[in-house]
């Protein structure tokens, strides 16, 4: 697996620019972020460096290990956020204001190019003075530097990796082929979208797709390059929780079937691994296994992405035409992941494939027969999406033949460990068993505590960052924010029973004191002397007769110490030491 050290000026960026690489690239290559302020290694080792500035370049290049090959990114608006900027009306002034004026001016001109150019813009870095030309501030996630006399700011948010330094990453490290189809795809929707926003843009849009098809067809010359390949078996899945082992048992049924599959899990548990696994001990293990993520693919491209395209199909088109990924996967198995956000249109084209076992290419009506076997997969609850009216529920039936769940991580925090050790594995090579369990030891209290919403990916994550930001052996306070909650409300609960056990003490100690000089005390007096409400008392009372410390009898002297005032006094802890003998 590639290696990829990605380097920011500051944690926001770092993080934000980590979380795109692993949205736009999966798991498959390994990403480690840093950033100037905090969390430099001495030496970084990655098959390939990616600053996020030149300013980080500058900050931070010489931690590189020997001959580490590396680029400087270029960066790119929000497409998300900035549709932000057509509620504010033409003719505006606004100050664009960024960490430095290169970068305030960089982003003025991305804006113009994208023909967000309805605004009149003013480059604003901190260290200059204030134009005062303006009461609207725009800034890519740089509130802090905003002037004071600006009234509203617009956060369009942290800028993304630009699109061609991506291109050009994946390329130096020799994959572009791999993911070009699912970089295209994602960058189209994401321009399309924006544009959509505002009609003034529609005649860009039919531009812009005609850059699309032209993405398309450069990648559809590449198509036998792309990597066919399930490399999971079932002996890489990792856990021995009856529930993870009893879905295995099942999909190892499932293996010997042909009929199609549907995955319904969380985010993050193993269903592209459990899917690979299952092409793996089929009897179509030698042939290709192709991997399809409906939440990547925009609909402009899912049908030549699929069902493949003939000459002349559409402006820009390959001259020779372009198979699709189901005919790429004929004699193997094609993966439908996220197939809850395919569209009610496509479902319909969908069912079609897998009732009659044919596709027809775009731009022709010839049927072309194809041998593939379906896994579908989806974390979200496709009962719940057919009554909503988002997924067909023919549909379903037809997918649901062979049907898996696989357990979330929080319902077998048993296998943690062994997860937590193997992750490791993949850091440090030589790290023996008891140093693993050395390693672990003081966080894994907090593991088992914590829900892990995002699986056993969030735990890969989690265990990827301590392994670059801990030195020696990580403590809870080195975990990410996200564990925040979780170690406060463990501290708080330790912290309730420290007091509930001092309580205890400090009640002991009062009955004895008084019993020393022949008095008995009730609930009430215990609570004036502790200053501490009555109903508590009651309960630490009950607790102390469950424990055989005292009985309780109806009338006065209803308390009794069940041991000697003496012995009590003479093993008295911290708690009696301050408080005055009767
Ligand atoms: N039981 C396991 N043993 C080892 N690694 C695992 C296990 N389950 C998941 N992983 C790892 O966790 C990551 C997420 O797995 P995978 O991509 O298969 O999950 P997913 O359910 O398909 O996620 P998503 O719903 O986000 O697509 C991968 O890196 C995978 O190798």
């Amino acid at each position: 697996m590639k290696h990829i050290a990605l380097i920011a000026l500051g944690e926001k960026t770092s993080y934000f620019c980590r979380d795109q690489l692993h949205r736009l690239l999966g798991n498959r290559i390994n990403i480690s972020n840093y950033y100037a302020e905090g969390n430099l290694p001495q030496r970084i080792k990655a098959d390939f460096a990616i600053f996020t500035s030149r300013l980080a370049y500058q900050k931070t290049h010489t931690h590189l290990s020997d001959g580490l090959p590396y680029m400087i990114s270029r960066r790119s608006i929000n497409y998300h956020e900035v549709d932000k900027l057509f509620e504010l009306p033409a003719g505006t002034n606004v100050l664009l204001v960024n960490d430095c004026i290169q970068s305030a001016n960089d982003t003025i001109s991305l804006l113009q190019t994208l023909g967000i150019d309805h605004l009149n813009y003013y480059a604003y870095a901190p260290g200059m003075d204030d134009p005062k030309m303006a009461k609207v501030a725009v800034t890519p996630g740089e509130s802090r530097f905003v002037p004071p006399s600006i009234e509203k700011i617009v956060d369009i948010k942290t800028r993304l990796l630009d699109i061609t330094s991506l291109v050009e990453m994946l390329s130096r490290i020799g994959l572009l082929t791999y993911y070009a189809d699912f970089l295209s795809a994602q960058y189209v929707r994401d321009i399309i979208q924006l544009i959509d926003k505002n009609q003034r843009y529609k005649n860009r849009a039919a531009q812009l797709e005609q850059e699309l098809c032209r993405l398309e067809a450069s990648r559809s010359q590449k198509t036998s390059d792309v990597n066919l390949q399930a490399v999971y078996h079932f002996d890489d899945i990792i856990g021995s929780a009856p529930a993870l082992q009893s879905a295995i048992h099942i999909a190892k049924r499932f293996a010997d079937s042909d009929s199609t599959v549907l995955i319904q899990a969380q985010s993050g548990t193993g269903k592209e691994l459990m899917a690979q696994s299952i092409h793996n001990a089929s009897e179509r293990a030698d042939g290709p296994f192709v991997a399809v993520n409906f939440a990547a693919i925009t609909e402009t491209l899912l049908d030549s992405e699929l069902f493949g395209y003939v000459e002349g199909a559409f402006t820009g088109a390959s001259r020779h035409g372009a198979i699709g990924l189901f005919e790429q996967a004929n004699h193997g198995t094609i993966f439908l992941d996220e197939i809850g956000d395919a569209s009610l249109s496509f479902q319909v084209k969908l069912l079609r494939v897998l009732q009659e076992r044919e596709i027809r290419r775009v731009g022709s009506t010839v049927p072309i027969h194809i041998d593939v076997r379906i896994i579908a997969a989806t974390n979200q609850d496709l009962k719940v999406l057919i009554r909503q009216g988002r997924f067909r529920e023919d549909l379903y039936y037809r997918l649901n033949v062979l049907p898996l769940t696989l357990p979330p991580l929080a319902e077998r925090k048993e296998d943690i460990p062994v997860l937590v050790a193997a992750f490791l594995k993949s850091f440090f090579l030589d790290m023996g068993a008891s140093e693993m369990r050395d390693w672990i030891k003081e966080i894994l209290p907090v593991f088992h505590q914590y829900s892990w919403p995002g699986n056993i990916r969030e735990l890969q994550n989690v265990v990827e960052y301590l392994a670059n930001v801990c030195d020696g052996r990580p403590r809870p306070d080195d975990l990410p924010s996200s564990f925040t909650a979780t170690i406060a409300s463990m501290r708080n609960r330790q912290g309730g029973e420290t007091a509930g056990e001092n309580l205890k003490k400090a009640v002991l100690q009062e009955l004895a004191i008084a019993a020393r000089i022949g008095k008995h005390l009730g609930r009430r007096s215990l609570a004036r002397n502790l200053d501490v409400p009555e109903s508590q008392i009651r309960h630490i009372c009950q607790d102390l007769v469950k424990e055989g410390e005292i009985t309780l009898k109806s009338g006065r002297g209803g308390i009794q110490l069940r041991r000697n005032w003496s012995e009590i006094l003479d093993s008295r802890g911290d708690i009696a030491r301050n408080q005055p003998l009767l």
